[in-house]
């Protein structure tokens, strides 16, 4: 496809220099005019010339764009495979929005070069030169004088474009800062109505919409700048050509329409020389945008499969930690020496102050994030020698923010087991409660459920979330129950589904309430990053240590059931709770 495109441009070329070189007998013999032959001839072959140039054109342009179109596509998709199985560290460290600027404003950067420069390029580039061996053709000492005048204009050119580049890659990072702050305010919308904040909002997002104001504005200047220049020097050369030709007609060393055509063939090649200058600015700005997809591209998460690690095949579900030590940053310690023991089919709770470490212990189970130093057991080999895929089939998440995909409540529930039937998929939501409030709605289980599930309740986001787990069926399960935000019959049922995922696995639970804390085999209470205490229910509460101070703020309450043991926070000075990752 490259070639034929190739093959078009050349023609264009071609078809343009005919047109050019046309101007000498259209001159010489149809002023002489004692040759009626050249009367025809001359319009004809501007007409055939025009219409080469025209159909070639057409045809090269679609070539190349197709090209370059299929390129970018091409590029977005693997840059979306690597974010997607890039670590979340680096997804928290980039910022989601910044990532989504990529798709957009760099991928349409790098279209505009592709569409414009790569295929103008080309033709333009192909244009002087074959224009150049016109003029040559037609006068060679004339021709190389004209011909001085180029690389004179090439030394602004370069300057021009690699400025332009600078000022690029700082614009697309800004644009990305414009989108992350524009993502923040529609994200927190209520948070913006419920505080009256819409001035401050909008202050904060003038600054960014400032920022990529100003640096757009000097792209521009600096683009803007190449024009005088350019047009400057081209003048100059014409005028001495015209001076020059005059001279050498009026010696009758060349004939006017020998002269004429060769100037014909300088005013051609303008236009392509100037288009050239200004297609090597965008070239520059889209190298920019390419050079920070490819960073991206080229990442390499660090969270891989080890080599000759082995397939995790059906496990019974037994968890261990041993001297786990964990830290995000690699400078501040969040876990220090955890040993948990849960074996298959327990139930293992998680208690403890905001910021304690309990969301972070979730976290390392699926190594969504590596242990610094110890090791985790799954059925006693190491969650490190076994691969990330047969890891993660062994286990299944139900998480705070229960995030739903904006696809139908049947997709929803199938994600991870796109192969289940629609049997499979109604018993999962059966065992969730949630397949009676799903058949009434007015698309049943084809109902599209918006953007992160909003068009759902909360209680029946996370029943969705639930009967997803249940279909996965896998023999771990890691458990963040939140369920304060709901109502209490909206609780009752959704704690009545999570208590049916969990039989018969292996779960270790964040838990919030006192009946799940009561039934757990063990319970281990941690505060900042250290796990304090072990045991059942009523040994803690005997030991009278953290564990019975966090259940008497419970127990004081009137409502004992409903209030979130997790979440006392910790005392000043010590690490507290931030969002947690899962
Ligand atoms: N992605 C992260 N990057 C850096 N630090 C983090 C990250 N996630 C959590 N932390 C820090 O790690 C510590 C433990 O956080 P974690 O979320 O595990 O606590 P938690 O016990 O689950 O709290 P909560 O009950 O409030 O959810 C906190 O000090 C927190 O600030």
């Amino acid at each position: 496809m490259l070639a034929l495109a190739v093959f078009f441009m050349v023609l264009v070329a071609l078809a343009t220099a005919g047109q050019v070189y046309l101007v000498k007998p259209a001159f010489d013999e149809l002023l002489d005019s004692r040759d009626t032959f050249w009367v025809w001839v001359v319009p004809v072959g501007f007409v055939a010339a025009g219409l080469i140039t025209g159909v070639a054109n057409m045809a090269q342009s679609l070539l190349m764009q197709r090209i370059g179109l299929r390129v970018v596509q091409a590029m977005q998709q693997q840059m979306f495979s690597t974010i997607l199985r890039a670590d979340l560290s680096y997804l928290q460290e980039t910022g989601t929005s910044r990532q989504l600027s990529r798709f957009t404003t760099d991928m349409y950067m790098l279209r505009d070069v592709v569409i414009k420069a790569l295929t103008g390029i080309g033709r333009d580039v192909l244009k002087v030169v074959v224009l150049s061996g016109l003029m040559i053709y037609q006068n060679w000492q004339m021709a190389l004088a004209a011909l001085v005048f180029f690389p004179l204009c090439v030394f602004p050119i370069v300057r021009i474009g690699r400025l332009l580049r600078k000022i690029s890659t700082q614009s697309l990072g800004e644009q990305g800062q414009m989108t992350a702050v524009i993502d923040d305010a529609l994200k927190g919308a209520r948070q913006v109505k419920a505080y009256n904040m819409y001035t401050y909002e909008e202050g904060r997002a003038g600054n960014a919409f400032e920022t990529v104001f100003l640096l757009a504005f000097k792209s521009a200047r600096t683009r803007a700048f190449s024009y005088p220049i350019l047009d400057t020097l081209v003048g100059v050369c014409m005028a001495a050509v015209l001076v020059w030709g005059g001279f050498q007609i009026k010696a009758g060393e060349t004939t006017v329409g020998a002269f004429m055509s060769f100037f014909a063939a300088v005013l051609a090649a303008y236009q392509p020389a100037r288009g050239l200058a200004s297609m090597n600015a965008t070239l520059q700005e889209g190298l920019a945008a390419a050079r920070r997809c490819f960073s991206v591209i080229d990442y390499r998460p660090s969270i891989v499969n080890r080599p000759g690690a082995t397939e995790l095949s059906s496990v019974s579900g037994e968890v261990a930690f041993r001297n786990v030590d964990f830290t995000y940053d690699g400078e501040t310690p969040v876990l220090k020496d955890i040993n948990l023991d849960v074996k298959a089919g327990e139930t293992v709770a998680l208690v403890g102050r905001s910021g304690g470490g309990k969301s972070t212990i979730l976290n390392l189970v699926p190594r969504f994030y590596d242990i610094s130093a110890g090791e985790i057991f799954i059925d006693g080999a190491p969650a490190r020698d076994v691969t990330l895929e047969s890891l993660r089939a062994n286990i299944g998440l139900v998480t705070q923010e229960t995030l739903l995909f904006n696809d139908t409540i049947r997709a929803n529930i199938a994600y991870g087991r796109l192969d289940a039937t629609q049997e499979e998929i109604e018993q999962a939501a059966r065992n969730a409660a949630a397949h009676d409030f799903i058949v009434e709605l007015p698309d049943g289980y084809n109902t599209l459920v918006g953007e992160h599930g909003l068009r759902l309740s909360g209680g029946q986001r996370q029943r969705v979330a639930i009967a997803r787990a249940m279909l996965k069926n896998a023999p771990i399960l890691l458990l963040d129950e939140a369920t304060s935000a709901l109502d209490t019959e909206s609780e009752r049922i959704v704690q009545e589904a999570l208590s049916r995922l969990m039989q018969g696995r292996t779960t270790i639970v964040i838990a919030h309430r006192l009946s799940t804390v009561m039934h757990a085999n063990r319970i281990y209470v941690l505060d900042k990053g250290c796990i304090e205490e072990v045991g059942t229910h009523s040994e803690l509460v005997a030991k009278g240590g953290l564990y019975a101070q966090l259940s008497k703020i419970q127990f004081d309450q009137p409502d004992g059931e409903t209030v979130d043991i997790a979440a006392v926070e910790t005392p000043a000075g010590a690490d507290t709770g931030a969002e947690q990752a899962v």
